[in-house]
């Protein structure tokens, strides 16, 4: 399903006027595509994930599922929305001390009605810990807390994957790790997936990229207009 968010403008109350957080802010991702969205510190992007996951509700502008409006939806509705359709995954995983990376998927199973324990087996194999998942978060390492997190978006069978600085808290290579391991995911279960990164060295990974700058957003690159140098001859035979 494509994740179409329209002209959106979000604005936060700063003492006697407003402060623009989103202004005119538009992006698609389609089915089986990986976004990524970058920018300076406090450019928005945050924000953008925020209203795509329906957490706040933009003063104007859309956020459409599948060509549905689902902004405009009830609350109750829009929980639904966000409980079936969406998939979050946090900067530092957000796990849960006392649980065991199979509980962490089960919680999250029960709560969109799906308690079921051989997809949680079967989501933690994909995501490379199998013979780990009775570990409680304090056992695991950083990058393996983070594809529980993965995981555990997934256990809800999302169209929409929103991920938020997933390589912040990592070093280069388990970073990439989890981009790569987005990537596939992306492609494997065609979630339209935004991914959310200060980091421009895993930007290669994504199928487009988007600049925030106070609160707008570019139009979208692609890989090959970001890093020309990198793509193989044969993506590109020359023109005649
Ligand atoms: N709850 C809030 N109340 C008031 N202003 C806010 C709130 N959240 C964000 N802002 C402001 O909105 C603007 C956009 O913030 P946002 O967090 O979306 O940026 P960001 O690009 O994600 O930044 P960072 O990379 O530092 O996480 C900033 O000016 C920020 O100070």
């Amino acid at each position: 399903m494509t994740l179409r968010l329209e002209s959106l403008r979000l604005l936060y109350p700063d003492g006697d006027r407003d402060l623009v957080a989103l202004d005119d802010a538009a992006l698609t991702v389609e089915a089986g595509e990986l976004v990524a969205v970058t920018g300076p510190s406090g450019s928005g992007k945050s924000s953008l994930l925020a209203v795509a996951g329906l957490l706040v509700t933009p003063a104007s502008g859309t956020v459409r599922i599948a060509g549905q409006d689902v902004s405009a939806r009830s609350p109750a509705a829009r929980d639904r929305v966000r409980r079936e359709r969406i998939g979050f995954v946090f900067q530092q995983s957000n796990l849960l001390a006392s649980l065991t990376a199979l509980d962490q998927l089960m919680l999250v199973g029960t709560m969109v009605g799906r308690p079921r324990e051989d997809r949680a087996h079967e989501l933690l194999d994909r995501v490379g810990l199998t013979g780990k998942e009775h570990r409680r978060p304090h056992q695991l390492s950083g990058g393996e807390r983070q594809r529980v997190g993965v995981a555990r978006a997934l256990m809800g069978d999302p169209a929409v994957l929103l991920v938020d600085e997933p390589t912040s808290a990592l070093d280069r290579e388990r970073g990439r790790q989890v981009m790569t391991l987005l990537r596939e995911i992306t492609k494997e279960s065609a979630t339209a997936t935004v991914v959310v990164t200060h980091d421009v060295e895993h930007l290669d990974l994504a199928d487009k990229t988007v600049t925030m700058r106070d609160g707008r957003t570019s139009k979208p690159l692609a890989d090959h207009d970001l890093l020309p140098a990198r793509k193989a001859p044969a993506d590109h035979p020359p023109r005649p």
